[in-house]
């Protein structure tokens, strides 16, 4: 992993009381580059507010374009999308930075499309797994290729998507699932989409997946456990609210349980509908955790837990989350990296286990640690949570938050944390 870091740097003072205000999370990220696609794949006008605004978003937004759907932006928080319902062939490669949803989900997507469609990302996204999509496009008669099994991926639409049934190993992500779910239900007949291996990890995100298809009407039936057959019904164009992001709400909620504050969030943590909202049970027995933390079912609320651990009166091991291995970093690595620079016998990487050695006592130290992010906005997020209490923690390049909430550091410092900013 890299040691040395030059370029732009912030520093988190400890506030000297509660975090006390008001801070709404951005719109969900899931949610909102779902509702974009398929509001692209309905004739019509659909409105989109609630959206999140920043990098995943806007590459998905414009890849959109590039195929020729019109959006519009009235406001820093909707998205006015105009489509005849078809995806038509871009001129270019479609690049969508290290958007994980966007090139999963437009991969499935470009099969709709009549012609080559190129999917690419930035060098992380270059490293992150897609080969099982194109198998099971392939199965389908769909012809793809990603010679590293990973993007850039090529796809050579044919207009359509067609079979009966499509299996998927969705064990290094459910992403893949969510993408054929999309794109079936612009299929010329029903598709039987089965998740073969073992179980997967964020189930939640293929509710998400259903929920968002069903609000543009699709029809979608549930055959049993590990299958579903998608109805070739299209998508009706509508206005869709998109609630609040829940993994950015994690953040928040550890910085209130961690400061014994109170910040509104706007939104009670039970009407999340996103899986990392069962992280706020766990956030809110702090410094009570339990010694195992399963985090198959909310995993980017990992990295959150993992610093929240650190300040735990008992130590914390971290389990199922394997696949925390191919985010947008190796995010086991990256925790383990970030914990023991603050203190070198603070964690322990065990196989795909994460063990957090807490220590209540670390509130209050001056343990001066450079965090490395490995351009990876939760690596940044969650270890400015560790500067709320111990003096010395600087995250690099702390710009990285953009991903999925460029409004961070704002709403660290509305709630009266002191941020130095600094190049080095
Ligand atoms: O479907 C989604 O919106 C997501 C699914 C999860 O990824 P994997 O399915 O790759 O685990 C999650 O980590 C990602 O941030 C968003
Ligand atoms: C894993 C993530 O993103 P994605 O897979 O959508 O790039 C994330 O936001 O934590």
């Amino acid at each position: 992993m890299v040691a040395e870091w030059s370029g732009q740097q912030t520093t988190v003072l400890p506030p000297d009381h509660p975090l006390r205000g008001r801070v709404v999370p951005p719109g969900s990220k899931s949610i909102t580059n779902r509702a974009l696609l398929v509001a692209a794949l309905a004739e019509g006008t659909s409105h989109l507010t609630g959206a999140l605004k920043s990098d995943d978003t806007r590459y998905m937004a414009l890849a959109l374009k590039a195929m020729g759907v019109k959006i519009e932006e009235p406001d820093a928080t909707s998205f006015t999308v105009t489509s005849t319902g078809r995806l038509s062939k871009p001129e270019g490669p479609l690049f969508l930075g290290n958007a994980g949803t966007a090139t999963r989900f437009l991969t499935a997507a470009a099969a709709l499309v009549e012609g080559d469609v190129i999917v690419d990302g930035d060098k992380h996204m270059r490293t992150r797994p897609i080969a099982p999509l194109v198998v099971a496009l392939k199965s389908l008669g769909i012809e793809a290729e990603a010679p590293t099994g990973c993007p850039p991926v090529t796809v050579h639409g044919k207009g359509r998507f067609g079979g009966r049934r499509v299996e998927i190993d969705a064990g290094l992500s459910s992403q893949y699932v969510s993408a054929l779910l999309m794109a079936a239900a612009c299929g010329d007949e029903p598709v039987d989409i089965a998740l073969t291996g073992q179980e997967i990890g964020a189930r939640g995100y293929i509710d998400l997946t259903l929920a968002t298809m069903r609000a543009f009407d699709a029809k979608i039936e549930r055959l049993d456990a590990a299958t579903w057959r998608v109805a070739p019904t299209g998508y009706r164009a509508t206005d869709y609210l998109i609630e609040p992001d829940a993994s950015a709400a994690t953040y928040l909620w550890a910085a209130e349980v961690l400061t014994g504050g109170a910040i509104d969030l706007g939104v009670p943590a039970g009407d999340f509908t996103q899986p990392d909202a069962k992280a706020y049970q766990l956030i809110s027995a702090f410094p009570h955790l339990p010694a195992v933390i399963d985090g198959s079912q909310m995993q980017d609320a990992v990295p959150t837990l993992a610093v929240l651990a650190a300040f735990n009166e008992t130590p914390v091991r971290f389990t199922g989350i394997a696949n925390l291995r191919v985010k947008e970093c190796d995010r086991i690595a990256a925790l383990h990296d970030g914990l023991t620079r603050i203190r070198p016998d603070l964690a322990r990487e065990e196989g795909d286990n994460l063990l957090v050695a807490s220590d209540p006592r670390l509130a209050g130290q001056t343990l001066p640690a450079s965090i490395a992010t490995y351009a990876d906005h939760r690596i940044a997020m969650s270890f400015a949570l560790a500067g709320l209490k111990i003096h010395g923690i600087t995250i690099q390049d702390p710009a990285c938050v953009a991903k999925t909430y460029p409004g961070y550091w704002n709403a660290l410092a509305s709630l009266g944390v002191k941020l130095e900013e600094k190049t080095v």
